[in-house]
């Protein structure tokens, strides 16, 4: 895979610094890892940071691409169509888990954000329709069946801090990840998360070298070019917390990912045919295939430049393959193919059939092209 060489702008927590955490209990996250043969179990652990509650770090250097996490879910709950529902179907899987996944889930930290104020009360309405049994197959009354309806909005807060979304057996749904679980946010992350649907798993790959003892970090937050603010203010609303990375303390972090977000913006206006944006902004609009490869090239520049080694680098190098495609350059659009699919392996690995324009199948798209140009 070519080296991606980007600028080194890590932030790093003091490893195994012993103070409480946000959850403040032990963990043993090597028994509760999944290890499979690309993923040595010792490669990276949980540590108390003295911030952040409970941290991933790595135990070793761990080259770029590699794939540190690869978990199957402790818990899966399938997507619901309203909050009561969630709460249902959370319930109905809660009761079901064995003990040690029980016990896993409830030492995972909650955000007390996240509960809202019905929550409650519609698992008291659960618990009224369902009878709750304990190991010996007999029944909870009284005292210890309000204990376990505690217990039950205990482990949905849990739920509702470390889901992520997956499609586990064809069923989309939302499920927790121990490991994954330990991953805090960073605004620039050394790390990318997603559910691979090929080999149904969550994975986590570092998208540069790390260090013995860095912190793993990935971006809670879907688009990276939202501007200081705007991040700020959704981690604190919806994680609960001051975000203090490197990004969020240095104000001249700022203009870059404005003017990628405009770059963007742009980009789009000129695929949707739509000119509102640029004229909203009182800027040229792209009109030509050649303005919008020069665009994306300078777009995935700015990113690569600023250490973004996300999907929307993959896209835009798969854009700009597009472009020369149809500028009919087709050794420049083999080359940024090639880009595209090196920033893919190393975010998900090779497992990528499950993507429906995976770069796997560009490329042999182009292949097709240079077979018959005129197809
Ligand atoms: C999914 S958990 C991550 C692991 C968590 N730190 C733990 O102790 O298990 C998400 C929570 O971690 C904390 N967190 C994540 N990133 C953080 C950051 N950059 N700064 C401070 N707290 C952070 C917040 O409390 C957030 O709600």
């Amino acid at each position: 895979m070519e080296k991606l060489s980007l600028e080194d702008h890590a932030s790093s927590s003091p490893a195994g610094v012993a103070s409480p955490g946000a959850s403040g209990e032990e963990i043993a996250t090597s028994q509760s890892n999944t290890a499979t043969a690309e993923q040595p179990d010792t490669m990276v652990e949980a540590r108390n940071t003295s911030t952040m509650g409970w941290g991933l770090f790595a135990t070793q250097k761990i080259p770029q691409g590699t794939r540190i996490v690869s978990e199957e879910p402790l818990i899966h709950v399938p997507d619901p169509v309203y909050r009561t529902q969630l709460i249902e179907r959370f319930c109905a899987v809660a009761l079901e888990l064995p003990n040690e996944k029980i016990v896993t889930l409830s030492r995972l930290y909650c955000n007390p954000n996240v509960l809202q104020k019905s929550d409650s009360g519609d698992i008291l309405e659960w618990y009224k329709k369902n009878s709750v049994t304990d190991a010996n197959g007999e029944e909870l009354k009284g005292k210890k069946r309000q204990e376990h309806r505690k217990k039950m909005l205990k482990w949905f807060g849990i739920f509702c801090t470390n889901f992520t979304g997956h499609i586990a057996n064809k069923q989309v749904g939302r499920g927790v990840y121990p490991m994954f679980s330990r991953i805090n946010h960073n605004c620039l992350p050394n790390a990318r998360y997603g559910w691979n649907d090929t080999i149904q798993r969550l994975t986590v790959h570092v998208n540069r070298d790390i260090e013995k003892d860095e912190q793993i970090f990935i971006s809670y937050l879907p688009l990276a070019y939202d501007a200081r603010t705007k991040r700020v203010k959704s981690l604190k609303e919806n994680w609960g917390f001051d975000c203090t990375c490197d990004a969020c303390c240095n104000p001249l972090s700022d203009p870059p990912r404005i003017q990628m977000g405009i770059m963007s913006d742009l980009l789009t206006s000129y695929e949707n045919k739509d000119d509102r944006f640029p004229r909203l902004m009182n800027m040229a609009p792209i009109q030509s295939r050649e303005q919008a490869l020069e665009m994306t090239t300078q777009l995935a520049k700015l990113m690569r430049s600023e250490g973004l080694i996300t999907m929307e680098l993959v896209q835009l190098y798969k854009s700009c393959s597009q472009y020369c495609m149809w500028l009919e350059n087709m050794d420049e659009a083999m080359e940024y193919a090639e880009k595209a699919l090196d920033i893919e392996r190393c975010l998900i690995g090779p497992e990528t059939q499950h993507l429906d324009e995976n770069v796997d199948g560009w490329m042999r798209v182009l292949a097709g092209h240079v077979a018959s140009p005129n197809a």
